[in-house]
């Protein structure tokens, strides 16, 4: 059995990406950059009016001035404002020629093509600088970087059409298990529990950047599994076979993925919940086994498949441990290094009550894991521990 560290090191080590596509900038939400976004343009394009009013030389104020054309965004003003003239202008409309400031409608009175402005200059000029946003080259978004809502404007902003982003990897999720239905006809069935863990895992896996391509329920049954073993390795990049990763006479998690040739990469792991996940690769795939309990298998999901996740998809970053307070007392812990579920609380982490590594309900309120380390003592409200977003 390895530690927890030498598990996340080992899926750090895989975790690289599988190449790069290019992708139209309307597809490109959420993905990671593999090349940066360099400006193809400069921003704005030429001086443009921040707001709607006339361009004008500042030494003609306040006028009266000859009204000589219009600039609207799309269509500027061909001439020059020579001494004494101006242009209606809007905003984002390029600024004509001769013009050095926008005065804003508000302050100015029309009769047929004289206009006088009430106001003096003031220190508002009201354009925007050719490039003042930024200029042809200047780079946007780096490599690396996920295209957040907020990246995806500067990038298309930038004139990308499209960009270069790293391959999502893969995913197929099997849960297995005989006593496993789908959610709403568990009831009807006896004998049968609602299959839940793969939502949550699929859901948790296409957060951290997988693209999850199916997930079925399998039953115990060995000639199946390794079908549908087979099936998902010609399909995906990583696949997640839940359940069946302990020692049951039924435990067929592994054993399904034998006859294409399953060489481990760790098997069991000393933490709580979670030592049966396991890592193994076959046919040049990676798969992870979870848990089959559902507390489990979203633990070792958050802190293990979301960092293989990341990595395959050229992110990283999946295991940001920051230091929380306590709001509540902390258990010491056990033998096996533990990942407590805790609720964030406005004074603190909260430890939940429930830890049963089978239970389903704490997880709606868990939304931080708090780490501790074999034989740790316990701790009090006020200490300070490692916590991570679950
Ligand atoms: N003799 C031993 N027994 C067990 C050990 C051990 O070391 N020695 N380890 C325990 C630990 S720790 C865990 S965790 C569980 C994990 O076992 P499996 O991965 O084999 O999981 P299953 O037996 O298939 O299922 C456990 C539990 O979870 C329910 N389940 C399974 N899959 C789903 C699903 N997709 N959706 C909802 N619920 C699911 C299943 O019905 C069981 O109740 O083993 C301990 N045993
Ligand atoms: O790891 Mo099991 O998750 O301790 O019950």
């Amino acid at each position: 059995m390895i530690s927890f560290d030498e598990a996340a090191h080992l899926v750090l080590e895989l975790a690289r990406p599988a190449g790069s596509e290019r992708v139209p900038i309307a597809r490109a939400a959420g993905r990671v950059l593999a090349e940066p976004v360099r400006a193809m343009i400069d921003s704005p394009p030429a001086d443009a009016a921040a707001m709607d009013g006339y361009a004008l030389r500042s030494e003609d104020l306040p006028g009266p001035l000859r009204l000589i054309g219009e600039s609207f965004a799309g269509s500027g003003f061909a001439g020059t404002v020579e001494p004494g003239t101006c242009v209606r202008i809007f905003t984002g409309a390029p600024v004509p020629t001769g013009a050095d400031r926008v005065m804003i409608q508000e302050n100015a009175a029309r009769t047929d093509d004289r206009v006088s402005f009430s106001e003096g200059p003031g220190t508002a000029r009201h354009i925007r600088g050719r490039g003042s946003d930024f200029r042809t080259g200047q780079l946007l978004v780096d490599a690396g970087e996920p295209i957040t809502p907020r990246a995806l404007v500067a990038a298309a902003g930038a004139d990308a059409g499209e960009v270069a982003v790293w391959r999502q990897p893969r995913l197929v999720v099997l849960a297995t298990g005989d006593e496993l239905a789908p959610p709403g006809e568990a009831r009807t069935r006896p004998g049968q529990i609602p299959e839940s863990v793969s939502y949550g895992v699929a859901a948790l896996a296409e957060q951290w950047g997988a693209r999850v391509l199916e997930t079925c329920r399998v039953a115990d049954d060995l000639k199946a599994l390794e079908r549908a073993a087979a099936s998902a390795l010609e399909q995906a990049d990583l696949i997640v076979v839940t359940g069946g990763a302990s020692v049951g006479e039924r435990d067929f998690a592994k054993t399904m993925f034998e006859p294409a040739g399953l060489e481990l990469l760790f098997s069991k792991v000393a933490m709580k919940p979670g030592k049966p996940v396991w890592l193994g690769r076959a046919a040049g795939r990676l798969v992870m086994g979870l848990p089959g309990n559902p507390t489990s298998a979203m633990v070792t999901a958050r802190l293990l498949l979301a960092p293989l996740v990341t990595g395959l998809s050229g992110r990283g970053g999946a295991l940001e441990w920051q230091p929380v307070r306590l709001a509540a007392p902390l258990a010491a812990c056990g033998e096996r290094e533990t990942f407590v579920r805790a609720r964030r609380s406005p004074s603190g982490a909260e430890p939940l009550g429930q830890q049963d590594s089978g239970a389903q309900a704490p997880l709606v309120e868990a939304d931080l894991l708090l780490r501790t380390r074999p034989q740790e003592p316990a701790r009090q409200p006020g200490d300070i521990v490692e916590a991570l977003e679950f």
